[in-house]
C-alpha cells in the first residue's frame, strides 16, 4: 500500500514517490523550463482536439454526403478511374456531396466526377511522408495530421460508403465502417462495393473462412452490397437512405 501525501493532477492521483516536487502552475510560470513539453502527448492532445474542431467546423453545413474510397494508385486511364468519376457525378446528381481522402487515383476520380457535375467535392487530406497534396478537383478541402480524426469525418458526415477497388488504406476504411455498423455505432449505413470481379473473392473469403469459423454472422456479410455499375451503387444508397428517412418519419 502506498501511504503519505496524495497529489491530484487533473484526473490523475499521485501518491508516494510519484508526487512531484513542484505544482503544474509553478512549472507553467517558470520560463526557465525547457520547451520539450511541446513534443509531449498532453500537448499533442490539443493538436488532435484542434483537428476535430476544424473538421467539424468545415463540414457542419455540408448537407447530405457520401464517402467514396479507393486506391491512391488507380491510373487515370483505368476502368476503376472511370467508375470513380461516374459514381462522383451520379452522387451529385442524386443530391449528395462527395467526400474522399483528397488524394490521387480513385479519390481524384470521384472528386473529378463530383466537381465537373457542379457539386460539392470534399477532400479530407492526410499528412503522409510521400504527400502529394489535395487533388485539383477538391473544392472543399480539410487537411489532417491524424488518421483517426480524419476517419471520424468520413463517417460522421456521410450517409453511406461507396468503395472502389483499393489496397490496405481502402480495406482499413471499409472494415472500420462495417465494424461500426456491426456494433451499431452507426445505423442504416449502406456500404456498397463497386466492382464485382475485384470484391467477390473477398466476400467468398468472408463467407468461407470468417463465417465458417463463427467469427461473423451471415447478416454481417449481407451488409456489404457488391455491385458492378455506378448506377446500381447510387440507386442502392438512395434507396437505403429513403428507407431510413421513412422509418424515422413520425406516424
Ligand atoms: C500512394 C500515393 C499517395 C497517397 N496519398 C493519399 N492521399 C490521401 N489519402 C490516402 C492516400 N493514400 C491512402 N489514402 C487513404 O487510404 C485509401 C487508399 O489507400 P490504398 O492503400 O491506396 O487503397 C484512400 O481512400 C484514402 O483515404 C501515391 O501514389
Amino acid at each position: 500500500m502506498t501511504t503519505g501525501r496524495e497529489y491530484r493532477k487533473g484526473a490523475t492521483t499521485l501518491r508516494g514517490t510519484q508526487v512531484p516536487g513542484t505544482t503544474t502552475d509553478a512549472r507553467l510560470l517558470d520560463n526557465a523550463e525547457s520547451s520539450d513539453w511541446l513534443h509531449t502527448d498532453p500537448w499533442r492532445v490539443l493538436r488532435i482536439q484542434s483537428e476535430f474542431v476544424e473538421g467539424f467546423g468545415a463540414l457542419a453545413e455540408l448537407g447530405r454526403a457520401v464517402s467514396v474510397f479507393g486506391s491512391a494508385r488507380t491510373p487515370v486511364d483505368s476502368p476503376s478511374y472511370a467508375l470513380g468519376q461516374e459514381v462522383g457525378r451520379l452522387l451529385v446528381e442524386a443530391g449528395y456531396a462527395v467526400i474522399t481522402g483528397g488524394g490521387p487515383g480513385a479519390m481524384e476520380a470521384a472528386n473529378k466526377g463530383a466537381a465537373d457535375a457542379g457539386g460539392t467535392s470534399v477532400g479530407l487530406g492526410i499528412e503522409l511522408p510521400f504527400e502529394n497534396g489535395l487533388n485539383p478537383y477538391v473544392n472543399l478541402g480539410v487537411n489532417f495530421r491524424y488518421f483517426f480524426a480524419r476517419k471520424t469525418m468520413f463517417v460522421k458526415y456521410a450517409e453511406g460508403y461507396v468503395v472502389l477497388p483499393g489496397g490496405f488504406g481502402t480495406l482499413d476504411e471499409l472494415f472500420e465502417a462495417i465494424t461500426l455498423v456491426q456494433t451499431q455505432k452507426v445505423t442504416s449505413f449502406p456500404v456498397v462495393l463497386l466492382g464485382q470481379e475485384f470484391w467477390t473473392p473477398m466476400i467468398d473469403w468472408l463467407r468461407g473462412t470468417l463465417l465458417e469459423h463463427g467469427m461473423i454472422s451471415e447478416a454481417d456479410v449481407q451488409r456489404l452490397h457488391v455491385v458492378d455499375s455506378p448506377e446500381e451503387a447510387v440507386a442502392l444508397i438512395v434507396a437505403a437512405n429513403e428507407q431510413r428517412r421513412d422509418a424515422q418519419r413520425p406516424e
